[in-house]
């Protein structure tokens, strides 16, 4: 099902007169939520950004595999998030990965698809951007591809800000910070939620509503 956004091999075949801009929304989607969409839509505009890729992740290394739900259900909500955006696209890149799945090799193997002049856009929301430094490889990384660094509700605005223009003086002018609106919402309190029978209708799109109670995924077969 939805093959056809999967990923953005097929553009290795056509011939791009304006370099392709494309943006890497990274993340567990455990589950997707429009915290995560409203982002990505706001860096896309912002950006003029030709392709959106919701990179699911496999094996991340800050996260126990056993906490995290298979690879195939955040897979497979996060195409049902996105299918309504004709921008939006869905990878598999990483939960195909054997091993601890890092973004630099996920940067990397992107490189390796689309046109050499494509530019990347990595996205990640306050609480990411913060944790940068103790990704691996970081210091390439932040020169590889270009950083958005996203507002979120329970992180400071300024001190946001701030972090961006400071790494940006070490590693380039590739950094940016961007306002977007804000919307308090979590997946780990999307599953509390379900956990414990509350509402989770309008925090994210009702298809994957449908599939968390459909298949149980956080211990619960319907809302009541
Ligand atoms: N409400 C939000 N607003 C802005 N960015 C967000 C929001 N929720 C998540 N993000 C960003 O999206 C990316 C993926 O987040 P992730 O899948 O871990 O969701 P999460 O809601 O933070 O999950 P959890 O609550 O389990 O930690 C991260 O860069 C994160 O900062
Ligand atoms: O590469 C790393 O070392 C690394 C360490 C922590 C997080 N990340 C990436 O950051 C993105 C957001 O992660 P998370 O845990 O907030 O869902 C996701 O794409 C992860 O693969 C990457």
């Amino acid at each position: 099902m939805h093959t056809y956004r999967e990923s953005g091999a097929a553009y290795t075949s056509f011939y791009f007169s304006k370099p392709l801009k494309i943006a890497v929304m990274g993340g567990t989607f455990d589950p997707i939520h429009y915290g995560h969409l409203v982002t990505a839509e706001a860096v896309r505009h912002q950006y003029d950004i030709g392709q959106v890729l919701f990179v699911p992740t496999g094996h991340p290394p800050h996260k126990k595999q056993s906490e995290v739900t298979h690879p195939e259900d955040r897979y497979l909500m996060t195409m049902l998030a996105t299918e309504t955006n004709p921008a939006f696209y869905v990878s598999r890149i990483e939960i195909e990965r054997t091993g601890f799945t890092y973004t630099v090799d996920t940067i990397e193997e992107l490189k390796g698809i689309y046109p050499a002049n494509t530019e990347i856009f990595f996205i990640t929301g306050a609480d990411a951007f913060h944790e940068i430094l103790t990704w691996k490889n970081a210091e390439h990384l932040l020169s590889s591809c270009t950083f958005v660094a996203a507002t979120r509700p329970g992180y400071h605005r300024k001190e946001l800000s701030e972090r961006v223009e400071k790494l940006g003086k070490d590693f380039g002018d590739h950094l940016h910070f961007l306002e977007v609106p804000a919307l308090s919402i979590s997946s780990s309190d999307i599953r509390q939620r379900v956990r414990e029978d509350r509402p989770i209708k309008y925090l994210l799109p009702e298809s994957v509503e449908n599939y968390i109670y459909k298949h149980a995924l956080y211990g619960r077969t319907s809302a009541t």
